[in-house]
Order: C-alpha cells, then structure tokens, then sequence
C-alpha cells in the first residue's frame, strides 16, 4: 500500500501559503483494510474515509466517468489496482494533480520530499497558469466556477488562466451544462470566492465567459452597462482590501441592480424632487424584485439577501447622511432597525463609502486615461514655453469631457 499527498495541500505548499487541509490518496488498498486501520468511511458513493485521530481525508486511488448530466450519474471504479496516475488524470488542474508520498496511513512524514507530477503541474506553478489537464475536466461542469475561483485566490501572484482552458470553459458554458448544476453548490463556489481578497476577479471572469446567464441573469443583464461593472467590480476590490463581510459585498454587487446607486452621484435633490423619487422608486422596485430572483435561483441564504435588499432601498439616504433632516435620521434608524442591531447600521454606512469611494475611483481613473491620451504631439506645435503646460491641461480636459459625454450617450 502507498499513501500519497495530493491536490491543494500539494499546490499550496509550492506556492507558499497555508495549508488549509490535507487530502490523502491510498494505492492498493481495499474499504476493509481501511476499516480494519480505524479509518470512518464517510459518503455512500466514494470510497473515502477519514482519519481516526486527525480527522482528514484519506480516499482510495479510483477513477471516474461520467454517464449523465450535471454532478449525477457518475460511475466510479476504486480497487486496489488502480494508480496514482489513474487517480490524478481525472482531476480538473494541472497545479491539482501533483503528489508527495508519505510515510504510510498512521504517519503523514513525506518519503522523500519528491513530487510526482504527470501533468506539468510544476511548470504551471513556475508559469502560474490555472490549465486544464484533459478533456475530463468537462464531466464536472462546477469546475468552470472552481477555476474562477482559483483565479480569484491566487490573482495577486500573478497567475492567469490558460487561454485553451478559458475556452474549455466558455464551450462548457455554452453547451448549457452549467444549469444541471445545484444551486447549493453555485453559491457554495460563489461566497468562498466572494469572500477572498480579489472578489471581483471571481465575478469578472464569469461575466467574461457568459457564466452569469443562468444563476444570475440579472446581474448579467446590468453589467452589460460598462459604468456599473466597472463600478461594482471596484467596489468589490475595495471591499476585499477592506475585509468586509459576505453580507457587505453580497449588498455591493446587488447594488448593480440599480443604477440610481451604482451609477449616479449622491445627489441631496434626490431625497426632495417627487418626480426624481418615483423615477428612484420604480428602480428599486426592480432591483429588490431581481435580488429576490438571485436569491432563489442561486439559494443565496436569508442573512446577505435581506442586507443586500436594505442596502439598496437605503442606499441614498446612507449616502448623503449630511444632507438628512432630523425626521429622516429618524425614518433611517427604524428602516434599517438600527435601534435593535446598531452594528448592522455601521456596516450599511461602511458599504455605502466604499460603493461611493469605487464611483470616486472609477471617474479618476478616466481623468488620468485623458491624462495620458493627451502628449505634446496633440497640442499647437506654435505653442511655447509656459503656455504649453497650460495648453495640454485644457486638451486633456476637453478630451476627458468628451470622453464622459460619449461613456453617457452609449450606455
Ligand atoms: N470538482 C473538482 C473538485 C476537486 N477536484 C480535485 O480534488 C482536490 C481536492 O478538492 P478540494 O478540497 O475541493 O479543493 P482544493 O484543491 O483542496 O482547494 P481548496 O484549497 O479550495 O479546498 C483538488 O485539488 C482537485 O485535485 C477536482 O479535480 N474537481
């Protein structure tokens, strides 16, 4: 019998961050040899157990293949002669399927520190690709969003998806595999990687490849406005270098449901004009109804749902708290029943600064595109000395107006 280390505990220890948890593979073993060792078996289908003291994974080496849609319908063959090589070739990435054999089944010392790779996992890792390892990857369409996720996760060392895996995963897409899906699942993938310090990554890359369609058509549909992805997708940046909650960034990216809040300013007149309210009014009507339909067809649970709801009906008045009269301060505290759970107020105002901070961000940001579009070759060669800085000054103004005025007119 050989027991090996495999997956992420392999992947992060070469990439250098925590190890969250061991998953082990066991070769040439059988279920009763497992039990006889004290092993538990836990789930009906797979032969995997876990460990009777550290309680981590241990699952005998099999092979799958796939004979239905969706998760369902997958037969699995485990004996004691199927290899590692068998064991790893059905695994989605090539950074997921490397090895470290260990000392046995009671003591995880690794044998010799080498690691088996059969896939150019270690070459991914220099290169840091997320690829695909073969066309197995398709019989587990959750895979796309695992990818996205992992993309997410490890974004800020550089890596990127390989191009022949984008398109594995747009093809999957397409093929309509993803809405066999449980919904249980899509969210599981989708707050773990909300909830890590690039979320936008996560997000913008399902859009990217029309994965949102199916569990969040809503959100599909308002970010083909660019100012509302570009915003929201900023704010989620902020949002992960701010660590704020799920319920918080869940309320960020539901804030794309209306464009009152995502797009446009804080406006004082907001909360006086009548006609402008019931123009805001009918907006949020549909953004809450779109927020309910996420929530049912993606089973996102109650807590962010209700946060994210209260965010977007409050959103204009926790963005201009200045401007509120007395009586408004008031009608604030009970709508938002700040007078029971006062933390839930400071993070409604937290999530509002940051929504306002990634509007903030993303104008700046055209202003210094102007900045940059606009060199000495642009300006009256005839123009000298002084003047010059002057002259580029204002053609990077006019350019920026120009480029405000052209975003507002296609969107
Ligand atoms: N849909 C899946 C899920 C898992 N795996 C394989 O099973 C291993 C363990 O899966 P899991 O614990 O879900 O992921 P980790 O890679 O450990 O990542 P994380 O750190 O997110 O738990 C993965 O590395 C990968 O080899 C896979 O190929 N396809």
């Amino acid at each position: 019998m050989q027991v090996y280390l495999v997956g992420g505990a392999v992947r992060d220890q070469l990439l250098d961050r925590p190890i969250t948890d061991k998953d082990f593979v066991v070769v040439g073993a059988t279920v009763d040899e497992m039990l006889a060792a004290g092993f538990v078996q836990v789930g009906a289908d797979f032969p995997v157990f876990l460990h009777p003291t550290t309680q981590e994974e241990y699952a005998l080496a099999r092979t799958e293949r796939k004979l239905g849609r969706g998760y369902q319908g997958f037969s699995v063959h485990a004996s004691p002669d199927v290899t590692l090589q068998d064991d790893l070739q059905r695994r989605d990435l090539t950074i997921n399927a490397m090895a470290i054999e260990v000392t046995g089944l009671t003591d995880d010392t690794p044998l010799t520190g080498e690691v088996i790779d059969y896939h150019g996992g270690l070459d991914d890792i220099q290169s840091k690709t997320l690829r695909h390892i073969s066309q197995a990857f398709s019989e587990d369409p959750l895979r796309v969003l695992r990818v996205a996720r992992f993309y997410g996760r490890y974004y800020d060392l550089g890596f990127h998806i390989a191009e022949e895996t984008i398109t594995l995963m747009r093809q999957l897409v397409d093929s309509g595999e993803l809405t066999h899906l449980s919904a249980e699942r899509i969210w599981q993938e989708s707050s773990r990687a909300t909830m890590q310090g690039s979320p936008q990554v996560y997000w913008e890359q399902l859009y990217a490849i029309g994965a949102l369609t199916e569990y969040f058509a809503p959100l599909h549909h308002a970010w083909g406005d660019t100012r509302v992805r570009e915003t929201v997708q900023t704010a989620l940046y902020f949002a992960g270098q701010m660590h704020l909650n799920l319920s918080q960034r869940w309320a960020l990216l539901m804030a794309s449901l209306d464009q009152s809040i995502s797009v446009s300013q804080p406006n004082p007149d907001i909360l006086s004009s009548a006609s402008h309210t019931s123009i805001v009014a009918e907006e949020k009507k549909t953004a809450l109804k779109a927020i309910t339909s996420i929530s049912n067809s993606a089973k996102v649970p109650k807590v962010p749902t209700q946060f994210a709801s209260l965010f977007v009906t409050q959103a204009g008045k926790l963005s201009a708290v200045n401007e509120l009269n007395a009586t408004q301060k008031i009608d604030l505290i009970q709508a938002c029943s700040a007078h029971k759970e006062p933390n839930k107020l400071s993070q409604l105002l937290v999530t509002s600064h940051v929504l306002q901070l990634a509007k903030q961000h993303r104008q700046m940001m055209l202003a210094l595109n102007s900045f940059h579009a606009i060199g000495i070759e642009s300006i009256d060669p005839d123009i000298k000395g002084a003047a010059i800085g002057k002259a580029l000054n204002e053609a990077r103004a006019a350019h920026l107006f120009s480029m405000e005025q052209s975003i507002a007119s296609t969107n």
